[in-house]
Formats: structure tokens, sequence, C-alpha cells
């Protein structure tokens, strides 16, 4: 791809990591990704940000369907040119955070764009309702081991992970791309549970629970579960989680999360357990009320003392 060159908007635009266009130039490295995903003759894959193609004619070959989505109108065009004949691709020339998923089982292999990793992950792995089966990603390194931790610090991810297995698979240098990024980057395999470690249904409360006990992710558990278990009750889930008393919360693995929570639901009085937020409404615009004249009001004399005749002059 040519270092600066103009969008059918006329808008130049510099290849840098925030243009997020880093095309995959190693043929190997997607199937190598296929592969991982599993991809069968039965899936729906969808592949984000797909370029010019490297991942999506691939995909195709192995996929029952693939559904590309780009939002750059150039590289999308060529996509559409190259598509001719091949009948198993959709296009969707979009941005992919405005995508509406399929509301049946898909996977998704892709090299994302990193501008929007978190955004990506957040619309497919907020709602475990999202039927999401596998997804290989290829990501910002950076980004990778945060999501892959074994320490988990914040209460989105390790909500991810009551449901999807996230595994950093390997690191990939920066010639596999044209242009090459000025980070490395490696790639991620996100596969669901076979037995999600909370149920689906009570993830908010879940969040509402992780949220509460990461304030401080440092602090000794025992003290982190005060505000919600009584001291008998963190007695009893120390023991049960083989669980130190002053070991950091943010130590507790995805399998003691899960079994913490399970306690919670059981133990602990349902006035203790830390409040679901209320989702936010959208809010809906007034209707504004036309404006009206102001009535007019007829004037009022004021009223004329009618004279007693009996009065005095
Ligand atoms: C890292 S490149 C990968 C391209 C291609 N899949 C490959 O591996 O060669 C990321 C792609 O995502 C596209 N992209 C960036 N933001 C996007 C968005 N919000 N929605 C859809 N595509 C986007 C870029 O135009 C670019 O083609």
């Amino acid at each position: 791809m040519p270092k600066n060159r103009r969008t059918s908007r006329g808008k130049s635009r510099i290849s840098s990591n925030f243009s997020a266009q880093h095309l995959l130039i190693n043929k190997q490295l997607s199937k190598d990704m296929i592969d991982m995903a599993k991809i069968t003759p039965n899936d729906t894959v969808i592949d984000i940000g797909a370029g010019k193609g490297a991942i999506t004619f691939p995909l195709a070959k192995r996929a029952a369907r693939v559904i590309a989505v780009e939002n750059d109108p150039v590289f999308a065009e060529k996509l559409l040119d190259k598509m001719q004949g091949v009948a198993n691709i959709r296009m969707n020339r979009q941005d992919f955070l405005q995508f509406n998923l399929p509301k049946s089982p898909f996977s998704v292999v892709a090299n994302i764009p990193f501008s929007i990793t978190t955004p990506i992950l957040g619309k497919l792995l907020d709602d475990p309702a999202v039927p999401l089966q596998r997804a290989v990603l290829i990501m910002e390194k950076g980004a990778a081991k945060r999501f892959t931790s074994v320490r988990i610090t914040n209460p989105r991810i390790l909500k991810w992970r009551m449901w999807f297995d996230l595994r950093l698979v390997r690191t990939v240098s920066p010639d596999h791309f044209s242009p090459p990024p000025k980070v490395e980057s490696a790639i991620v395999t996100i596969f669901r549970k076979q037995s999600p470690l909370v149920p689906l249904h009570a993830h908010a409360r879940f969040m509402a629970l992780a949220t509460y006990i990461l304030q401080q992710p440092q602090a000794p558990v025992f003290a982190a579960l005060q505000g919600i278990f009584t001291p008998s009750q963190i007695k009893h889930v120390v023991k049960a989680l083989r669980l130190e008393r002053n070991q950091a919360v943010s130590s507790l693995n995805e399998q003691q999360w899960g079994e913490l929570f399970h306690s919670m639901l059981r133990y602990v009085d349902p006035s203790r357990w830390p409040k679901v937020p209320k989702k936010k409404m959208p809010k809906i615009p007034r209707a504004k009320a036309p404006k009206m004249p102001k009535p007019k009001m007829p004037k009022i004399s004021k009223p004329r003392m009618l004279k007693n005749p009996k009065q005095k002059k």
C-alpha cells in the first residue's frame, strides 16, 4: 500500500499504527489462523477489517459462509471486484462496531484494526448470549498480554473469561505485514468454554461482584470480601477455595472467581450483594412544544365606583 494515498473522499491518509491498515502478506499465517479456529464446512465466519482479502479468500475455501466487514471504501471496492465468482462471501461495507452480529452461531478469524481492539472484543464478548463460538485474532502484543494474563485486575476481562478461554498462542513479527507496524503483534485464540463458570444470565450480577472486589486489586482476600461476606463466611470461602487470607485478590484464578460467585449466591443475603447498575436508557429528546402566541388578555378597566347618591359631597 502506498505510504500516503488519497481515499475516495479525497482526504490524504498516512500509514501509521493508527490507520490500522497493516495488511497480512504471509499466506501461511492466514492458513494457520484458520486451522487454529478449527473452521469446518458448516461454519459462518466473520473477517473483521477484511482489507484486500488476505484472510477472506482462504476462509471462503474452508467455511460455509464468510462475512467480510470493511469500512474503507477503496478496500471494499477492491474486495468486491475480487469476489466475482466466489458465492459464499458476503461483503459488508461498514464500521464493524455498527454491524449487526448474526443471531446464529458464528466464528471470527481476523487481523483486526489495532485502534479499536477493546471495542471489538467488547462487542463479541460482553454479552455471553452473543453466539460467538471461536475467534482467532491478530492484535497488538501488549493488548494480547492484557487480555490473557494470569493475574486479572480488570473486571470486564475477568467477566469475558467466565465464558471464554483466551490464550496468547504466538507472537508475530512486523515483517509479516505491509506496511510493518511499529509494534509486535500476537495471535489470540478465544474459545467458548464447554461449561461456563457462571451462568450466562448472571453476567451483570457477576460483573457487579468483580467490579466491587477488584476496586483495589492488591487488597488481601479477607479485606476485599468484607463488604459482602460476613467474617464467618469469609473463613468458609477461604477454606473452600483453597485461598490464603492475605493473598492479593487479583491472584484468584478463573475457577476460584466462579466458585466465589456461587458462594455469594448461596450463602450471602441478597441485601449484601453488590448492586447491579441500572441499564442506561438512551435519552429521547423531548419534542419541542410549538411556540404559541401569548393570549391577549382583554384590558379590564378599573371598576368605576358608583356614586352613592346619599354620600355627602
Ligand atoms: C490490520 S488491517 C487487516 C486487513 C486484512 N484483513 C489483512 O489481514 O490483510 C485492518 C483492516 O480493518 C479496516 N478497518 C479499520 N477500522 C474498521 C472498522 N471500524 N470497521 C471495519 N473495518 C475497519 C481497515 O481498513 C483495514 O483494512
